[in-house]
């Protein structure tokens, strides 16, 4: 028997980076009006790895962009206690025209933090995602995967920014990783999980992947489709990856079947 949680949060009663309570989002009006998200309650400890998870169309990202602030619920509360998260997409969004060291620095320079910290920092920030010597390569220059590296570190910039490196930020990662070969997808979910541990960020990483959520999250929160919901919550570190994958997985056909049905 695999540890599940309550269908709300792990995180309620403690100091949130962020917390989602009866968050509501309806997409236009009237009869062609979509009820994406109903009822979300969704607290993230700090440093907490948190995956979510679902069918396609169930919400992730529209949560995911709510976190962020790209996106306002229409009724329902979040309330953030962190410096500005930062997002990491599917694809790195890098500027063309400029080197990957330069990308890396944009948030710091838009944040304006001095050259010779920023230079430094972004020094650091490479070196984290195994970029030491490819600071001066342009995007078109470097693989998906460094790509998305680029992206990581760019990310962690702007997360990391303003609290000295504490727990205290939050990086939300929509499928980052879903378009690369599955290598190099392996190597990276590797390299995402050091650099986790190294930076102490809280995370929320979106996938419909439940392996991907298993190896990654300390908690893996499954959200029903149309409206989205929070169906189920199972903390990873009480039980076996294989086990629970397989009842994870049990569970995602059950509530992907029971909206086909509806
Ligand atoms: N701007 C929008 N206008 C209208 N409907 C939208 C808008 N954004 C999202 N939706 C709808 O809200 C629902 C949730 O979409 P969302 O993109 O958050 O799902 P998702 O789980 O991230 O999907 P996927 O895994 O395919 O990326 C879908 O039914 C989608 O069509």
């Amino acid at each position: 028997m695999t540890a599940t949680l309550a269908a709300t949060s792990a995180a309620t009663e403690t100091d949130a980076v962020v917390r989602m309570s009866g968050v509501r989002k309806v997409f236009g009006h009237g009869p062609r009006a979509v009820t994406a998200l109903d009822g979300i309650d969704l607290a993230v400890a700090p440093g907490e790895f948190v995956c979510l998870l679902g069918a396609s169309g169930c919400g992730k990202t529209t949560v995911l962009n709510m976190i962020a602030g790209l996106d306002r619920p229409s009724s329902g509360d979040i309330e953030l206690t962190t410096t500005r998260p930062a997002v990491m997409f599917q694809e790195a969004a890098l500027m063309p025209w400029l080197t990957a060291a330069r990308n890396v620095e944009l948030p710091l320079r838009l944040a304006g933090v001095k050259r010779t910290e920023r230079r430094a920092r972004t020094l650091e920030l490479l070196d984290l995602v195994r970029l030491g010597g490819a600071g001066d390569k342009r995007p078109h220059e470097l693989s998906g995967g460094m790509r998305q590296r680029v992206a990581l570190a760019r990310a962690l910039a702007s997360a990391l920014q303003g609290n000295n490196g504490e727990a205290s930020s939050l990086l939300l990662m929509d499928e980052p990783f879903s378009a690369l070969d599955a290598i190099t997808r392996d190597v990276l979910q590797g390299e995402l999980l050091r650099v986790w541990e190294a930076t102490g960020t809280a995370v929320v990483f979106v996938t419909h992947d439940v392996r991907e959520a298993v190896r990654l999250g300390q908690r893996v929160v499954l959200l029903s489709s149309k409206p989205g919901r929070v169906v189920q919550q199972w903390s990873v570190a009480d039980a076996p990856e294989a086990e629970l994958t397989e009842e994870i997985n049990g569970r995602l056909r059950e509530v992907i079947s029971s909206h086909a049905a509806a």
